[in-house]
């Protein structure tokens, strides 16, 4: 493996140095291959200070959500013996990382009909997520969840067992649980957990509430309601959706459904036509601290299991950078390059506009390469469709906006390309969250993958390079007139990617 090299370091004068920026010294030890994680839990034994409606305007709401962020950070409830420090360095053979623990799932009294449903998926030991935050979650009276751990790490099968087990199978007809996600992908996705986990759960039943999945007028008859806020809400609002006795809320992305300039306003608003719930379970690989106050608010006296922001990024991605100084053509020429790489096993390119993913996907088509495009143009039905194909290995590589960048778990992705950085705001800000959560559609669950980010100015280099300081993070160089050594490089890391499968078969 050729060495790391700071993306800050060697590049400096290309970068455009903002007023108020940190020193530009990023220390190497975030690279993939030496890393300690911290991962924090923090029992709620006081109550969060709760805020019920819609939380954006008064001036009072602003002061008790600082308290909330405060206690979500667990400075005054930090419980000393639930901080666990692991080491990263390899996923694969470590007991200890984040993924395994030494506890096991028949421990956590779940019934048997779930563990069944567990073992037949291959999962023989709780992750570390699951490990700290099942006791927590499934504990009698029934507390909420704000939950944080890194992407691909099994968030969601943590809060499918929780509300499992919290369900009354006797009355099957009715909503008794409500899992919001931000994409009719995400969605899907977790309704065939639900189907999957619960395979041998007598009287399961499960549907996804997304754009064209419920006929107008037709009641939703299942007691797991997996769905789109947009959607959920004009279900309910249409009474399609009986509300009256359900008990667990559940947002996946919590971040991104909470977040004020998009999805927050239909989640609040989901959240006020509900009866009081039982359970409010938030989980992400991310919890800006903008968004921490909202969530402490969503979900309020919440025990919550939270990541030290360089602890973020899974140490199994290699990430990786080019400079592609002659702007669009060479970022063409290098995915031309790199297609070999991109088929071996599966690629997701990041684009910024659904505009943009047309044009590479038509000019790379013509070049005789074969990808597939995704984006919010497109139809549902479409989307399904091309999604599937490249779930199935069909199409090998996707290009997509950051509406897939979130959730979507397709495990033999060894590849991520930010063909556009992720910026966020008129003032084209470094979007680090959406960088963490697109890089994280590859190495899931301890696999290897690798993600190349390209840059081609002075400005997209100083995004990047703010994103890697936020996290700590060493980006690798690759030469884009090295074809063939590029192509060595990704090739062993991808290797070593297929060899990773086998761990949690
Ligand atoms: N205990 C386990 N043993 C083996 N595999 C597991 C276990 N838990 C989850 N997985 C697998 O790990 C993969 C990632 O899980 P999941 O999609 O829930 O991650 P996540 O933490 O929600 O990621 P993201 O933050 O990207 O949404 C899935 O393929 C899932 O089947």
């Amino acid at each position: 493996m050729s060495e790391s090299t700071n993306l800050l370091g060697s590049l400096a004068d290309r970068i455009p140095k903002p007023t108020d920026s940190k020193p530009t010294d990023v220390p190497a030890t975030g690279s993939w291959a030496d890393e300690t994680a911290s991962l924090t839990t923090t029992t709620n034994t006081a109550p969060y200070p709760s805020v019920d409606g819609d939380v954006k305007d008064t001036p009072t709401e602003i002061s008790q959500a600082d308290g909330a962020t405060e206690a979500m950070e667990g400075s005054a409830l930090e419980d000393p013996e639930h901080e666990v420090k692991v080491t990263l360095a390899d996923l694969q053979h470590d007991i200890n990382s984040p993924l395994f623990s030494t506890q096991s799932f028949k421990e956590l009294n779940i019934s048997d009909h779930i563990l069944q449903g567990l073992y037949a998926m291959g999962y023989r030991k709780p992750s570390k997520i699951q490990q700290k935050s099942l006791p927590l979650m499934l504990s009698d009276p029934p507390r909420n969840m704000i939950a944080q751990s890194q992407s691909g790490t099994g968030k969601t099968a943590a809060f499918v067992i929780t509300i499992l087990s919290r369900m009354d199978f006797k009355r099957n007809t009715t909503p008794q649980a409500l899992v919001l996600a931000p994409s009719r992908e995400l969605a899907r996705q977790i309704e065939g957990v639900f189907q999957t986990i619960g395979r041998f759960v007598e009287g399961l039943t499960v549907v996804a509430a997304i754009p064209g999945s419920i006929q107008r007028g037709a009641p939703v008859q299942a007691m797991v309601i997996v769905g789109t806020p947009g959607t959920v809400m004009d279900l309910i609002k249409r009474r399609q959706l009986d509300t009256s006795i359900l008990k667990v809320m559940t947002l996946d992305e919590a971040d991104n459904m909470l977040d004020q300039q998009g999805l927050g306003e239909h989640c609040m608003r989901t959240k006020q036509m509900l009866p009081q719930l039982n359970q409010i379970l938030l989980f992400s690989a991310t919890f800006p601290d903008e968004v921490k106050a909202y969530a402490a608010q969503f979900a309020p006296n919440a025990n919550a299991i939270t990541l030290e922001r360089d602890r973020l990024t899974v140490s199994g991605i290699k990430q990786m950078y080019m400079d592609c100084i002659n702007g669009e053509a060479d970022k063409f020429q290098a995915i031309v390059d790199l297609y070999q790489c991109l088929t071996v096993g599966s690629s997701i390119i990041f684009v910024k506009t659904r505009s943009s993913a047309d044009r590479i996907a038509e000019a790379l088509n013509k070049a005789g390469h074969k990808v597939v495009a995704v984006h919010g143009a497109f139809e549902g039905a479409d989307r399904d469709r091309i999604l599937q194909e490249f779930r199935d290995g069909v199409a090998k590589v996707l290009i997509t906006t950051n509406v897939l960048a979130r959730g979507i778990d397709v495990q033999s992705v060894t590849m991520v390309i930010n063909y556009d950085i992720p910026t966020k705001g008129r003032n084209d800000e470094p979007d680090a969250e959406t960088y963490l959560h697109r890089i994280g559609r590859t190495g899931r669950f301890g696999r290897v993958g690798v993600s190349i980010s390209f840059v081609f100015d002075r400005k997209s280099f100083g995004i990047l390079s703010q994103i890697a300081e936020q996290y700590n993070i060493a980006l690798q160089p690759l030469n884009p007139t090295d074809i063939d050594g590029n192509e060595r490089i990704i090739q062993r890391i991808i290797k070593s990617s297929r060899a990773g499968v086998n761990l949690t078969n």
